[in-house]
């Protein structure tokens, strides 16, 4: 997300950090590069240049040339201009009317729009734990419908029956009608795309709304396409009562055009931004989180609330209670594994932590490797995992061959494991898990960090393994060099 943009700034950035005095021509000759660095991520040409006016106007202060880290300084006034610039806090959805809240999804063909009605159904059920209702009010292409009805069974949300032949407003009002008898909290509707934004497709927009009285109506605009996206919401914006935009493909958006744009061409706030294919990968948007990500200053929030949505309470707590007694078997190593999976690999967590954004190491640590991990503890038996000393030399060819590896790499994971388990022993002696979790702040000395699980148990944070915040490429040794077979 955002990389070629970060790459820039970060460079720009470099030049200043560390010196001990800034002169207001080198202030000046950095913020010009900050707006060429903008116009080549296609952020729109008014925001650019009034978002460097403002920030040198600032940098250029008192405050910064008497600092003690001038460079610092400057990068924080830009940090905290392009919060602003994103729209400052997390505009959430407003659900808040009597049931069922309509979410009306709006968009071009194409966008992401029905994926992502999906997505956000799928979040509003197992997350705010809403009883959801999707409806596809898509005439026009033929099997719309039915795709939506698909990404229903796949999200296990329910969707309005079919019924052939019905205008859009007519399934509206029989959506509308459903989702109130059958006491749903929200129902999301689906509407038709076009290619571009046309009187047709307003006046339709606007007929369903008139039908529904949407609590929210969202705009789905593709990031990739940069400013096209916020001339699309721009065009809507002028006809339709938008109350937010959410931003698709933001995984592949190298630049962040739209994003940095959006708000301030179309007033309208983002509220989400999708990041995969996947139901799950869409995230609220945090405008304080995504500029941290964009200077390189990672993004810990976020990185501790996907572990806390994604680790299964019980295994967390199963595993601390086990750690404490200082016992880590193969069995708590693969969950280990698991669970970094599910947030997304190695890849994607280190990029979210502060300061491993530019660790080659960390982003390098091949993703396969964890997938062969598994295969290996799971070409072994209960017993062996429990108890990997064991495992002979006879039994470790057979392992290296029912999961495609080497006897070299089964080695490296039972040398692993062996540095875990006196690890946990070790730290059984210092007194014990919940110490060690505090001291890494694990869970609560985390910002954010309030009702979540015990995360130095969650997270690998606890473990000598990935290390809590500052503690970059702390993976187990060897980690990253099991072989590519
Ligand atoms: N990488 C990535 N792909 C996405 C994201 N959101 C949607 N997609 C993909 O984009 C493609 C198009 O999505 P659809 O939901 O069918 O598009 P649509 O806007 O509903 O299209 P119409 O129904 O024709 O209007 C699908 O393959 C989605 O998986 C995202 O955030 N990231």
């Amino acid at each position: 997300m955002f990389d070629s943009l970060s790459d820039r700034l970060s460079g720009v950035f470099d030049k200043l950090r560390g010196r001990g005095a800034l002169s207001e021509t080198e202030v000046r000759a950095a913020m010009r590069e900050v707006r060429v660095a903008l116009l080549e991520a296609d952020v729109a040409l008014p925001v650019a240049r009034e978002f460097v006016e403002e920030v040198t106007e600032r940098a250029v202060g008192e405050e910064v040339v008497r600092s003690v880290t001038p460079g610092q300084m400057v990068v924080k006034i830009v940090n905290d201009a392009l919060v602003e610039l994103l729209g400052s806090t997390n505009a959430e959805l407003d659900l808040n009317t009597s049931p069922p809240a309509v979410v009306m999804m709006v968009g071009l063909q194409g966008s992401g729009k029905t994926t992502t009605t999906a997505k956000l159904a799928k979040r509003l059920k197992e997350k705010d734990r809403k009883k959801v209702m999707m409806a596809s009010l898509d005439v026009a292409r033929p099997a719309a419908q039915e795709q939506l009805a698909v990404l229903g069974r796949q999200a296990g949300v329910d969707t309005l029956p079919i019924v052939a032949g019905q205008s859009p407003t007519d399934i509206a009002k029989r959506a509308l009608e459903s989702a109130r008898l059958q006491g749903y909290d929200v129902l999301m509707l689906d509407t038709a795309g076009r290619l571009h934004v046309d009187q047709q497709l307003m006046d339709e927009m606007n007929a369903i709304a008139a039908a529904s009285k949407p609590a929210e109506t969202l705009l789905v605009v593709d990031s990739l396409t940069g400013q096209d996206a916020v001339n699309v919401a721009k065009g809507f914006g002028a006809e339709v009562e938008l109350s937010g935009v959410i931003l698709t493909r933001m995984d592949g958006d190298a630049r962040g055009g739209a994003a940095l744009s959006m708000r301030k061409v179309t007033g309208k706030p983002i509220k989400f931004a999708g990041t995969g294919e996947g139901l799950d990968a869409i995230e609220p948007f945090h405008p304080d989180r995504v500029a941290g990500r964009i200077l390189g200053m990672g993004d810990v929030v976020s990185l501790v609330e996907k572990a806390a949505e994604t680790v299964k309470m019980e295994d967390a707590e199963r595993l601390a209670k086990k750690m404490e007694k200082g016992k880590f078997d193969l069995d708590d190593l693969a969950l280990q594994i698991k669970q970094m999976q599910a947030m997304g690999g190695v890849g994607a967590l280190a990029k979210m932590m502060p300061g491993m954004k530019g660790m080659k190491a960390a982003g390098d640590v091949d993703e396969k490797a964890l997938t062969r991990l598994e295969a290996m503890m799971s070409s072994m038996t209960p017993g062996e995992r429990a108890k990997p000393k064991i495992i002979n030399a006879k039994r470790k060819i057979r392992i290296a061959k029912g999961s495609g590896t080497t006897v070299q790499d089964v080695n490296k994971l039972l040398k692993m494991h062996q540095q875990m388990e006196s690890a946990m022993k070790k730290l059984k002696k210092m007194g014990g898990f919940g110490k060690l979790a505090a001291m890494f702040g694990g869970g609560k000395g985390l910002p954010g960090g309030d009702g979540m699980p015990d995360l130095g148990g969650a997270l690998p944070g606890g473990l000598p393994g990935l290390g809590g915040p500052g503690a970059p490429g702390g993976l187990p040794p060897g980690f990253d060099k099991f072989s590519k077979k």
